[in-house]
């Protein structure tokens, strides 16, 4: 570990015991050398002992940088791992990160736009909208049309900040695995290479500005969702400009109160937008955290999603997404043989899998989530409960599929937060089995078909040619394979004749030396000799060639 290494992961820990966060662990996950090890920084006091655990944690993660910050954000989204109160306190994390000075912003817009700002935009405000982990965003108003738009910039050497932490996680994770051995089924080491994937995939805004535009034209007809417009032609690595939208943030319950939004037809469309998004579209944003949703502030009796920030996205192949449908169709019917035959069908587990085992690993998991009425059992949970008893059977591991639980789990919580009746089985039951049938039988026959189309007109005019030359070939490889047949039976009849001769001329051979050996015979013994060289003789001659 370099010099640098040693001292960021001194002053990680220094900011870890300031905070007290050691205290906040139970005691069962602190051995003896835990204590010891603790002890050895006695000089370090928890300096904040008045506030809450939830108010510690969120100041240290801010504290230690973008990379604690996100990890804190993405926390922030499990409510089924947190109590309320950590949960909100995480949420602050999500845009009130302090800001970057305007002097820094302003240099970096022109270093990406190669311009001055005023070349492309009026209005520019020095003040930030919101400073967030990665990025700060800046208002104005484009030259060219005058519209309402926001520059998001990255934070000043944030690749080389995050690019350091993650290092230094990966060392850390390593040496664990190392001293866990190989028996471990906690593997930090991949948890940290999932994280450093995702944030990784932040830092390019470039992409960022694609995926917003291939989400807001799958969504463009839609009543439920709305992207804003990315002016792509301005966009860079390191800078994004898009519409300016005006909404209200989905974690503001008061404010969307007060406007009379309706609620029930809200939640319930959040779990129309994931499922359309995952089995129409294949695309799905997958960094749902309150600070990228917004609600629109017209309509309240009809209202729909604002999404924001789609640096992260998940994608699934079709047989993921068809797994996935049969899946939660088969837990619904309770038909756990059908699951664990998916399982090993679609190649999560290995096919050597004790399949009788696992079915019923899955009816013992399953069971008891039926104790339940139907629309209060969460598919994330589900699917969360499944991955978890499959990992003892080996499961390998699917981050697409992780990915989409975790996005799952929160858009659940998120329509449980804002309607806590919604009946999840009803909103998204419909939605699965009408996949599935277009997926299988005739009407999937059929749309395949016309799909195919295109392709089949295309090909048609050229059939006849197809099929003379086709024919052609045939005769020819049928003509070759009649000769390679003629020449293998030649072989084998040499071969025999040869088998045959050398056979007989031992005998002769034999023969002839014991009449040699009597002397009686003396001409029939040398007859007997010489026919049975001539046999040897003829035979090794005429003996197939290999
Ligand atoms: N088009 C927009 N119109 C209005 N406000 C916006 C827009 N885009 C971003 N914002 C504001 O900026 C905040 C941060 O934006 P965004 O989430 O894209 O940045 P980020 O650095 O990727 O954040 P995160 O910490 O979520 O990764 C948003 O929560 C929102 O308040």
């Amino acid at each position: 570990m370099s010099i640098t290494g040693i001292r960021r992961g001194y002053h990680i820990i220094k900011v870890l015991l300031q905070f007290g966060l050691d205290e906040l662990l139970p005691k069962k996950l602190k051995p003896w050398y835990f204590k010891l090890l603790r002890s050895s920084f006695f000089w370090i006091r928890n300096k904040h002992k008045s506030l809450s655990g939830g108010e510690r944690f969120r100041l240290a993660m801010l504290e230690l940088g973008p990379v604690y910050i996100k990890l804190g954000q993405m926390l922030s989204t499990r409510r089924d791992l947190l109590s309320d109160e950590w949960a909100q306190e995480l949420a602050k994390l999500q845009d009130r990160v302090p800001p970057f000075s305007s002097q820094l912003a302003r240099e970096a817009i022109e270093t990406e736009l190669g311009t001055s700002i005023d070349a492309h935009f009026d209005d520019f405000d020095d003040t930030p909208l919101a400073s967030a982990s990665i990025a700060q965003v800046h208002c104005a108003t484009l030259k060219s049309s005058g519209a309402p738009v926001v520059l998001k910039v990255l934070r000043p050497n944030i690749e080389q900040q995050i690019q350091a932490d993650i290092t230094l996680m990966e060392q850390v994770s390593h040496t664990i695995e190392k001293l866990l051995g190989n028996s471990r089924r906690f593997r930090p080491a991949d948890v940290i290479a999932d994280y450093k994937n995702t944030i990784l995939g932040e830092l390019d805004l470039k992409l960022e500005a694609h995926n917003a535009t291939k989400l807001r034209n799958n969504f463009l007809d839609s009543d439920s969702l709305y992207i804003p417009f990315v002016y792509e032609e301005l966009c860079h690595r390191r800078l994004m400009v898009m519409e300016r939208i005006d909404g209200i943030p989905v974690s503001n319950v008061e404010e969307l109160t007060a406007q009379g939004t309706n609620f029930k037809l809200l939640a319930e469309r959040g779990v129309e937008i994931f499922f359309t998004q995952v089995f129409r579209d294949n695309f799905f944003h997958a960094d749902m955290h309150p600070g990228n949703i917004f609600i629109s502030k017209e309509h309240p009796d009809n209202p729909y999603y604002i999404g924001l920030d789609c640096g992260i996205m998940g994608i699934l192949s079709d047989s993921d997404k068809r797994y996935l449908a049969e899946n939660f169709l088969a837990f619904f019917n309770r038909d756990y043989q059908r699951i664990a035959h998916l399982y090993i069908e679609s190649g999560w587990i290995s096919g050597d899998t004790d399949v009788v085992a696992f079915e019923q690993a899955v009816k013992a998991m399953c069971e008891p989530m039926f104790n339940k009425p139907l629309h209060e059992i969460s598919f994330g949970h589900v699917l969360l409960e499944l991955f978890r008893t499959a990992r003892r059977f080996e499961l390998i591991v699917q981050p697409q599929l992780i990915l989409l639980q975790k996005t799952l789990l929160y858009i659940e919580g998120l329509g449980r937060q804002l309607y806590p009746q919604l009946d999840l089985w009803q909103t998204a039951k419909p939605f699965l089995e009408n996949w599935m049938s277009e997926q299988v039988g005739p009407k999937a026959f059929y749309q395949k078909a016309k799909a195919n189309l295109p392709f089949w007109s295309e090909k048609l005019p050229e059939l006849p040619e197809l099929v003379y030359d086709n024919l052609k070939l045939g005769r020819k490889m049928l003509g070759s394979q009649q000769d390679m047949l003629n020449r293998y039976l030649k072989h084998q009849q040499q071969l025999h004749k040869s088998h045959y001769l050398l056979i007989t001329s031992a005998v002769l051979l034999i023969c002839g030396t014991f009449l040699f050996t009597q002397s009686a015979y003396p001409v029939l013994a040398q007859s007997c000799i010489g026919l049975g060289v001539g046999c040897w003789l003829f035979g090794w001659f005429t003996r197939p060639k290999s």
